[in-house]
Order: C-alpha cells, then sequence, then structure tokens
C-alpha cells in the first residue's frame, strides 16, 4: 500500500471519533442523572438513544462536508424511522440541539462547524444518508454511532466504532472508548464504579482517567491510542499519540478471555467449555462492546470469543474497527473454522462460520479454534 495512502480519511476519522465522544461523555453523564426518556426501544427491543442518533448525524455532516456528500458511501447502524414519529417531537429537538451543540465545538477539534445551525430536516438528512448498503465494490465508511448502547445506558463500558472499507477490505480502524481506564488496572474497574466516574473524574487524578481514541491503518503494523482531551482543551496532533501493542502471554492459564454481557448476544456456556477445555482459568472478563476488540488491541486482554445463537447474522459495523485494531497491533482474529471475516458482502458478516475469535498471538488462537472443531458437535448450538 502506498505510504500516505488513506492519511486524510484516518485523520478525520480519528478527530471526529474524539468529538462525538465528549458528546457521548455528555449526554450518558445526563441520562444517568436525569433523563430516562431519552432512551427507545427499536422494533427489535433494543434500546437507542439521543446519542446514537446524535453522533450518527454529526459523523455523517463531517464526512459528507469534508469528502463530499454526493460521492460519499456510509454503512451505519441507525435510521430515521423511530425519530420522525410525532410521538419522538421531544427527542427529535433534544437529537437536533445535541448535534448543533457537538458541531459548535468542531474547530476545537480541527474540524469545521456548519456556517448556520443545523434545522431539524438538514439533521434527519444526515442521519438517513447513512442508508449504503457496503458491498466488494468502492469507499465505504462504516459507522456503529454507539457500540454497546446496553453499556451506555447502564453508565458502563460502550464504544464509537468507524471504519472505511475500501474493496472490501477494512483499511482504516477507529474506535472511541470514553469509559476505558488509561492505567493497567482497567479490569479491577470496569464495572458499576463508572456511574460514579463522571463527577470524580473532573478533579482527573491521574489513576481515574478514562477516554481513549485507538486507531490504526491496513497494512501499518501499527495501532495507536490518544487519550481524550478534557474541558475546554483543543486537540493538538499528535496528542499525546502511543503505539498499542497485544499481550505477549502465550500460556492460557495467564490468558484473559472477554465476551459479552448479555447471555443473549454469545453462549457463555459453550465458551466457559471453551476455556476450560484449552485451559483458562482466569473468570470471563464481560464487557460490553467493542471495548473487548480495544482491550486485546493494547494488550490488556488476550482473547475475546462470541458465539450467537444460530440464525444471528452479524453486522459489519460491530466488528470491522475493532477487528483492523486487533490485527494490526499483532493480533489475530478469524471466525470459528479459522477463515478471515468477509467485510465485502453487504451489511452482514455472510458466511461466517459458528462465532468470532479474536487473540492476542496465533498460538492461543490455534488451541481455541481446534477447540471448537473438537466440542462443536456435542453442543446444542
Ligand atoms: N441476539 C444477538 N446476538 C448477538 N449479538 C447481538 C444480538 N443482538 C444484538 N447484538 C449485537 O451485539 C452488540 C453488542 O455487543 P456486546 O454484546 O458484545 O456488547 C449490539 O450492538 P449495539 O449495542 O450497537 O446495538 C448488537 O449489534
Ligand atoms: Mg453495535
Amino acid at each position: 500500500m502506498e505510504r500516505n495512502k488513506y492519511d486524510l480519511e484516518l485523520n478525520v476519522a480519528v478527530r471526529v471519533v474524539h468529538l462525538v465522544c465528549s458528546l457521548c461523555q455528555k449526554v450518558q453523564k445526563q441520562l444517568l442523572s436525569t433523563n430516562p426518556h431519552q432512551v427507545k426501544s427499536k422494533d427489535d427491543d433494543s434500546p437507542v438513544t439521543v446519542a446514537d442518533w446524535s453522533v450518527q448525524a454529526v459523523v455523517s455532516w463531517i464526512l459528507s462536508e469534508t469528502f463530499g456528500r454526493q460521492s460519499i458511501s456510509i454503512v451505519a447502524e441507525e435510521d430515521v424511522h423511530a425519530l420522525s414519529k410525532p410521538e419522538s417531537a421531544n427527542l427529535l429537538s433534544m437529537v437536533v440541539n445535541t448535534v448543533n451543540e457537538c458541531l459548535r465545538e468542531a474547530p476545537r477539534f480541527g474540524l469545521k462547524s456548519p456556517v448556520e445551525v443545523l434545522g431539524t430536516s438538514q439533521v434527519l438528512n444526515a442521519i438517513d444518508r447513512c442508508k449504503s448498503v457496503g458491498g466488494p465494490v468502492g469507499k465505504h465508511w462504516v459507522l456503529d454511532p454507539i457500540d454497546g448502547t446496553l453499556g451506555f445506558v447502564r453508565g458502563n463500558q460502550y464504544a464509537v466504532a468507524l471504519a472505511l472499507i475500501d474493496k472490501g477490505e477494512v483499511v482504516i480502524g477507529v474506535l472511541g472508548c470514553p469509559n476505558y481506564a488509561m492505567k493497567k488496572n482497567w479490569l479491577v474497574n470496569h464495572g458499576q464504579q463508572y456511574r460514579v466516574m463522571p463527577e470524580l473524574s473532573m478533579a482527573s487524578p491521574t489513576w481515574m482517567e478514562k477516554g481513549c481514541v485507538l486507531y490504526t491503518k491496513r497494512g501499518s503494523c501499527e495501532a495507536w491510542k490518544q487519550p481524550l482531551v478534557f474541558g475546554d482543551t483543543n486537540l493538538v496532533w499528535p496528542n499525546s499519540a502511543k503505539l498499542i501493542r497485544v499481550s505477549s502471554v502465550e500460556d492460557p492459564a495467564l490468558a484473559t478471555f472477554c465476551e459479552p454481557v448479555e447471555e443473549a448476544n454469545s453462549n457463555h456456556s459453550f465458551t466457559a467449555g471453551l476455556a476450560n477445555t484449552v485451559g483458562l482459568s482466569k473468570q470471563p472478563l464481560r464487557v460490553h462492546s467493542m471495548v473487548k476488540y480495544a482491550a486485546i488491541a493494547q494488550g490488556d486482554a488476550e482473547i475475546f470469543m462470541k458465539f450467537a445463537r444460530a440464525g444471528y447474522k452479524e453486522k459489519i459495523w460491530d466488528h470491522a474497527a475493532g477487528v483492523l485494531l486487533v490485527q494490526e497491533a499483532g493480533g489475530v482474529v478469524t471466525d470459528a473454522g479459522g477463515h478471515p471475516l468477509n467485510f465485502s458482502r453487504g451489511i452482514y458478516l455472510e458466511g461466517l462460520d459458528r462465532g468470532i475469535v479474536a487473540c492476542s498471538g496465533v498460538k492461543l488462537h490455534e488451541k481455541l479454534v481446534g477447540a471448537v472443531y473438537a466440542s462443536w458437535d456435542s453442543s446444542n448450538l
């Protein structure tokens, strides 16, 4: 790959993820302290909040202004259906306010603000513009505005995930993790304590600092981490960027394995069986969202496994950014049959064999994929 290819796209993507992480932090704080009405249910009963739509609108607006509204293709999780209903008028006006408040801050992040405040229809258009279905041809931005919405509404872990797919391959991955503790002891702190963290971190003692953006470019063999910027500070590149790398732990007894919090999203008893077979002795670390990929990419955990129920189709926005980050930081990600994930076939990871296995190194990965072969037939999946 040419050395500077995708540099502009990566630079804008990192900046916009920083910008919307600050939006998310504000909304999460409000949500926890006051306003349960900001949470809606989608048709599949999963929650969606003012932040999901606002992040999508902001990212869509910035990318469209930077790369051209006519030519850009964005695949993203949210649509305007629920937001456009008459009973959602209050929510819609909150989204419009949140978007404008956030875009006013864009220059602090080196991005352009709109000349005039965006009206309701412009905000709805920005959200609605993200209806691309991806595929093997051309470039597609892939956005999960809030991955792990359940974690977000519970005051816990969530992520903003932005990736660029070019000719079916993920070429850029950016993950904003606003509640990721910057010190290695995040594993101890990952639970409900986040509910009180926003208040306590105002004083910002270093052991409590949290929030980062991870980013990488395909083929660079490098992944980077920047801290979130706080208060009225400007984002000044390279913003204390540090190289991150996967863990070198190869002994299963010392490895930490992550999986979804929700049993509905991944079969915990099947992964417990695999863990037992390969000799993982620590308790699984159950964390919401793509923060699991972030933990592996920066060496805080070694394994992520997800085995959804039969018939569930994984979506590209739930994996694209995280998979590239783990790979470029030195790790291995495949489906449970050991095949690479295919991001070229539309919004779903079509052809995915059973589940996803992400590891910090080849040896752990081989053991786990081998264990899936050995135990699949006796499982009920
Ligand atoms: N039945 C199911 N099985 C597997 N994954 C599911 C699921 N229902 C929803 N998901 C996906 O799992 C994501 C959360 O991941 P995790 O469980 O690892 O925290 C959700 O992302 P959103 O929160 O963006 O909707 C959603 O895309
Ligand atoms: Mg998601």
